[in-house]
């Protein structure tokens, strides 16, 4: 698991957990933790695997990556150019390098600078998982890993069977990628909601400016060719209104189908308050950038890209009003 944060961590340690031989590399940070707490893996089902410090193979050297078979990439999306570089120099030849991250171009980096020498295949994550501290990691989301599918993954997934990080295999997975794209349109206006992800999800004005940035991103896939598959429940033709539709029928129709804890918040919201820098530019700002393309304009993306710029350099939350007038004008 190469940048061991949240997912690195939480599905290196449901790997652990069903019998494969994980080494995780990452920060100093984490690598202090786990040495002094060992790693605790959990799931909103009550599921729960601990492992002492001394079980946990985490190190904070990319040199580790040379006995690698497979290689799962979890840094951020601006950490992609650089763990890339540290692969081609430290990693196996030939070694599988799965991206589960968030965002489209991350796999276009990875292939740009290693397609010739290691085998780069796309992964999603669907689910949240939070680092609770002293080595824990939870996951508060309902959903299953995916990966392209091919002899490798195949014996990957073979080998990890039922799990909390429980691998399927699909053959379309850029459009999974836009798929989940379109649903982490969520992750801006949750982070710029400061709240936990089920209060933001139940404010109908918060829920308003997430389909708004849902109907533009559709409507630029559909003139850009781009064909984006189901993720979840329901399908991108329809998130939009699913996800703007009154209270009572959200609660009943999105919220009973996917299993959300109390206290989940997206990974910008994560990034925000770390005093990170956000993976934005990777979500919002890639169907900016397709806008560009096309040469149209995508006016609700744009703004909310606006807006993360705004709160990563202090701006307080915005109340689900100010932010639906803020962003939609009305
Ligand atoms: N967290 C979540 O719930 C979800 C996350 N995702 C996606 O998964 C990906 C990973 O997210 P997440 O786990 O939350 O991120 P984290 O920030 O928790 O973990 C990534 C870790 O990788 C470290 N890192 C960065 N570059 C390197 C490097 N070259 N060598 C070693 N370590 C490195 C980071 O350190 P540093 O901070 O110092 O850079 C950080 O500790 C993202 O694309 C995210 O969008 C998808 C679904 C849900
Ligand atoms: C699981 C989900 C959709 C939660 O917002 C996510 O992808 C994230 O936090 O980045």
């Amino acid at each position: 698991m190469f940048g061991a944060g949240s997912i690195g961590c939480f599905v290196g340690g449901c790997w652990q957990a069903a019998g494969l031989d994980v080494r995780f590399i990452g920060r100093k940070g984490f690598a202090d933790d786990i040495r002094r707490n060992g790693m605790t893996v959990s799931d909103y089902n009550g599921w729960q695997k601990s492992f002492a410090p001394d079980e946990v193979d985490y190190r904070v050297d990319p040199d580790a990556l040379a006995d690698a078979d497979v290689i799962a990439l979890c840094v951020k999306s601006g950490a992609t150019e650089e763990a890339a570089k540290e692969i081609a120099a430290h990693g196996r030849p030939g070694t599988t390098v799965i991206s589960f991250q968030n965002g489209i171009s991350n796999v276009e980096v990875l292939e740009r600078q290693l397609a010739d020498r290691f085998i780069v295949v796309r992964g999603m994550v669907p689910y949240n998982v939070a680092y609770l501290g002293d080595g824990r990691f939870h996951k508060g989301v309902a959903g299953d890993l995916y990966a392209g599918d091919m002899p490798v993954t195949q014996a990957l997934a073979k080998a990890i069977g039922t799990s909390p990080a429980t691998l399927n295999l699909s053959d379309d997975m850029l459009g999974i990628a836009w798929g989940k794209l379109l649903i982490n349109l969520n992750n801006a206006v949750n982070a710029l909601s400061g709240r936990p992800l089920v209060e933001q999800l139940l404010q109908r004005d918060y829920r308003r400016v997430v389909a708004a940035s849902q109907r533009e991103g559709v409507k630029l896939l559909k003139r850009a060719g781009i064909e984006p598959a189901k993720v979840g429940a329901v399908g991108p033709a329809l998130l939009p209104t699913v996800i703007g539709s009154p209270d009572w029928l959200f609660r009943n129709l999105f919220m009973k189908a996917w299993k959300i804890d109390e206290k989940a918040r997206s990974s910008m919201a994560d990034d925000l308050a770390a005093g990170r820098k956000t993976e934005v530019d990777y979500i919002n700002g890639e169907l900016v950038r397709l806008a560009d393309r096309l040469g149209v304009d995508a006016p609700v993306n744009r703004k909310v890209v606006e807006l993360i710029r705004k709160a990563e350099s202090g701006a307080p939350p915005l109340p689900p009003a100010a932010l639906r007038r803020e962003v939609l004008g009305r």
